[in-house]
């Protein structure tokens, strides 16, 4: 009796250490529009929204990947583009954030532009340098080479990206492309990338793995003695 008692008391850490999984804390950013909802919601859902609204405040999705046998779980924080609909909340955000989405759409050049500000909200909110951050060129269905004077090019934002030590995507959310990574867009001698939303949730999550320190803790005015341990212990849950 005592040793049966013994073995499934075993069994029970056993279970607990394969079901627990490393937890992070993804925030998506980008002007009102972009398709930040849509594009979580196929990133963790795995399909396209029949009908969405505009995101009040933060919507939370997550989305449980097996990276080289370790179970990774992101959390991602779909935040509103709206200025009316973020107020007061944004420091909450940007809380033990491991990594964030620069989400604008391909098809509406102002919403690259609009890049500028959301860094700028970042720095405000003290996201540490050490934070991986993504750049992802959405809805790269709309493009349309015959009005290409009205859409993002691929080579402001590849730039971008790289000045600002962002690893760079273009999707679509509606209709993921079928090949993935660099391809020639017909008649043009410029590299059109083109990443299934897939490639982007395994980059994210494969990055973050490899990240040995933990997001630094918020500065929000008050002082406290780091505990080096605490934070990833943190990190740690049971899926
Ligand atoms: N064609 C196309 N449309 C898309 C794509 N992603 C989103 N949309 C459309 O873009 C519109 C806005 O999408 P949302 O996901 O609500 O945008 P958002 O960035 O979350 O907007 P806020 O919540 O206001 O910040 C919707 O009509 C979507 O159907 C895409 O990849 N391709």
């Amino acid at each position: 009796m005592e040793s049966s008692l013994e073995f499934s008391s075993s069994l029970g850490s056993v279970s607990s250490l394969l079901t627990r999984c490393r937890t992070f804390k993804v925030l998506v950013i980008g002007d009102s529009g972009v398709g930040k909802t849509c594009l979580t919601h196929r990133l963790c859902a795995g399909d396209f929204p029949s009908r969405v609204e505009a995101t009040i405040g933060v919507d939370f999705r997550e989305r449980l990947l097996d990276i080289n046998g370790e179970r990774i779980k992101l959390q991602l924080w779909d935040t509103a583009g709206q200025e009316r609909f973020r107020k007061s909340m944004v420091h909450h955000y940007y809380r033990n954030v491991h990594a964030v989405l620069f989400v604008y759409d391909v098809s509406r050049p102002n919403s690259f532009s609009g890049l500028t500000a959301w860094i700028e909200e970042c720095r405000q909110n003290s996201l540490g340098q050490d934070i991986p951050r993504f750049l992802v060129g959405n809805k790269s269905d709309l493009r349309d080479p015959s009005w290409a004077d009205n859409q993002v090019s691929q080579e402001l934002p590849m730039t971008f990206a790289k000045s600002h030590g962002m690893m760079f995507f273009e999707t679509s959310a509606k209709n993921s492309p079928n090949n993935s990574g660099n391809s020639q867009r017909s008649g043009k001698e410029v590299p059109y990338q083109q990443d299934k939303v897939e490639d982007i949730v395994f980059a994210v999550a494969a990055k973050l793995r490899r990240q040995k320190k933990p997001a630094s803790p918020p500065m929000n005015g008050s002082f406290k003695i780091p505990n080096k341990r605490t934070p990833e212990k943190n990190m740690w849950t049971c899926c």
